[in-house]
C-alpha cells in the first residue's frame, strides 16, 4: 500500500484541551482517521506529547507544532513509499523521531499517524478494524467502569483516583454493560439519598466529598446491591489508587493517614478479605520498586496487580519489571508509547511472562473508539474506559456492543476468568 495524503487537525478533547486528529489516505482507496487522547496522572517515563509553549485560547497548551510535524515532516517522508504492513510504517515514524521518548516529533503526532494508518489499511481491505488487526479475534473484554473519581481527576478530598465496578460475572458483554449502567444509576440515587453531590470527575464517575477509600468501597458495594446484583458474584471491584499522586517522601499520605509501603500493602490485604476486589492498579508509586516487589510477593496470587505508571506500556520498562517480579498485569495505553507496533510488543512481552492485560483509555479522551477494537484484537479480556456515561467514554463501550453483535455466535465474553487469581 502507498500513502497518498496525511492531514492533521487540532481538535479539543473531553476536558476542552487541544489534541489532534489525523486522517490518512491510501493511493487507490482506503482512508482512516484517529484522534489522540491525553492523560493527566501521567507516568514519569511516558513518551512525550508535543505541546506548544504557550497556553492558547482554550486554556490548555496547543498542539499546532504536532500538527505541523505530521503534515510537514511525517507526511513527506511516508508519501509515495510502498509499505507492506503497519510495522514498516511505525519503523519509519521511529526513525524520523529518533529520540528515546518521542520528544522531537511528539508521541501524539506519531500515534495519530500510526492509528490512522491501521484504520486506512482496514478500510482498504473492507474489514472491521478488530478483524484487520487480528483475523480471528473474538474475545469481548470485561468492562471496568470508573464510577467514583478522585485524585487528579476530581477536586474532592479523595486521594485514590479510580473506583471501578467490574461486572465480570455477567454472561455477555451487553449484559455487563447493562449491569454497569444500572449500578451507576443506583449509585447516583444512593448519593442523593445521603445528600451527597452527584457532580462528576474527568472520567464521568461521581466525585462526592468523601475522603476515605473505605467509604468509597462501601458505596460501591451498596450500589451493586441496590441495583439488584450480587457483589462478588455478578459485579466485582477494581481500584486504581494511582499511588504516585499521594506518595510523599517515601510515605503514602491520604485521608489523614501516613503509611509506609508495607503498611499500605497490609491495608490492601485487609480489603481483599472485606471487598470483592479483583484488580489493583498502581497500588504503589512507580518509584517504590522494593515496595512493588513486596506487594507482588504478598498479594500477587490473590489479586491482579496492574502496572500503569510503573510500565507506561514500554516493552523495555516492562521487561525490567518482570525481571524484578513487579506486578502481574499490564495496563495497555497506546499513547504512553506512541506507535501501534510498540503497543503490541508491550502486550506480547506481558503475555509471554504470564501477565494479564487491561486495555485503557486516558482521562482526556475523544470520540475515537480505536481501543475497543484493539482490546478485541489483542484479546486483552479487560478494558477500562471510565463511567458508563459521557460520549467519549461510551464511544468505546458502545463500539464493543457493535463488535459483539457483528461477531454473533463467535463472540465470547471474557468474564471472571480474565482476572485469574482466587479473589
Ligand atoms: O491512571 C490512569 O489509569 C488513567 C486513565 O484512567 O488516567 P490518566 O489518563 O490521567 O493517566
Ligand atoms: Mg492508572
Amino acid at each position: 500500500m502507498k500513502i497518498q495524503e496525511i492531514r492533521a487537525l487540532e481538535i479539543l478533547d473531553s476536558r476542552g484541551f487541544p489534541t489532534l486528529k489525523v486522517t490518512l489516505t491510501l493511493e487507490g482507496g482506503g482512508q482512516g482517521s484517529a484522534s489522540v487522547p491525553s492523560g493527566k496522572s501521567t507516568g514519569e517515563y511516558e513518551a512525550a506529547e508535543r505541546r506548544d509553549g504557550e497556553a492558547g485560547r482554550h486554556g490548555g497548551k496547543g498542539v499546532r507544532q504536532a500538527v505541523r510535524n505530521v503534515e510537514e515532516v511525517i507526511a513527506p517522508a511516508l508519501m509515495g513509499q510502498a509499505f507492506t504492513d503497519q510495522a514498516q510504517i511505525d519503523a519509519v515514524l521511529l526513525h524520523l523521531d529518533a529520540t528515546p521518548n518521542k520528544s522531537r516529533l511528539g508521541a501524539n503526532a506519531l500515534l495519530g499517524v500510526s492509528l490512522a494508518a491501521a484504520r486506512a489499511a482496514a478500510a482498504r481491505r473492507g474489514l472491521p478494524l478488530h478483524t484487520a488487526l487480528h483475523a480471528d479475534a473474538h474475545l469481548l473484554p470485561v468492562p471496568c467502569f470508573n464510577v467514583l473519581n478522585g485524585g487528579a481527576h476530581a477536586d474532592n478530598p479523595l486521594a485514590f483516583q479510580e473506583f471501578m465496578l467490574v461486572p465480570a460475572g455477567r454472561p455477555t458483554y451487553a449484559e455487563a454493560l447493562r449491569a454497569g449502567a444500572e449500578c451507576y444509576h443506583a449509585l447516583a440515587r444512593l448519593l442523593e439519598d445521603r445528600g451527597m453531590s452527584v457532580s462528576v470527575g474527568d472520567e464521568g464517575g461521581f466525585a462526592p466529598q468523601i475522603e476515605q477509600p473505605e467509604d468509597a468501597l462501601d458505596l460501591l458495594v451498596r450500589a451493586v446491591e441496590r441495583a439488584g446484583y450480587h457483589p462478588g458474584e455478578d459485579v466485582f471491584i477494581a481500584l486504581d489508587p494511582a499511588a504516585n499522586g499521594f506518595y510523599r517522601d517515601g510515605r503514602y499520605v491520604f485521608g489523614g493517614r501516613s503509611l509506609s509501603s508495607a503498611q499500605l500493602t497490609d491495608l490492601y490485604r485487609d480489603w481483599l478479605g472485606r471487598y470483592p476486589i479483583l484488580s489493583l492498579e498502581d497500588g504503589l508509586s512507580e518509584e517504590d520498586r522494593d515496595g512493588w516487589a513486596h506487594l507482588t510477593r504478598a498479594l500477587g496470587r490473590r489479586v491482579q496487580l496492574v502496572g500503569d505508571d510503573l510500565f507506561v506500556t514500554n516493552p523495555e520498562r516492562l521487561r525490567q519489571g518482570i525481571a524484578q517480579g513487579l506486578a502481574n498485569a499490564l495496563l495497555v495505553k497506546p499513547n504512553q508509547i506512541g506507535t501501534l507496533t510498540e503497543t503490541w510488543a508491550a502486550a506480547q512481552t506481558a503475555r509471554g511472562a504470564g501477565y494479564r492485560l487491561m486495555m485503557s483509555h486516558r482521562s482526556g479522551e475523544t470520540d475515537d473508539s480505536f481501543i475497543a477494537d484493539l482490546a478485541v484484537a489483542m484479546g486483552t479480556g479487560q478494558i477500562k474506559s471510565g463511567a458508563p456515561a459521557r460520549g467519549e467514554r461510551l464511544a468505546k463501550y458502545n463500539r464493543l456492543l457493535e463488535i459483539e453483535r457483528d461477531l454473533g455466535d463467535r463472540a465470547r465474553f471474557a468474564g471472571r476468568a480474565a482476572f485469574g487469581g482466587e479473589a
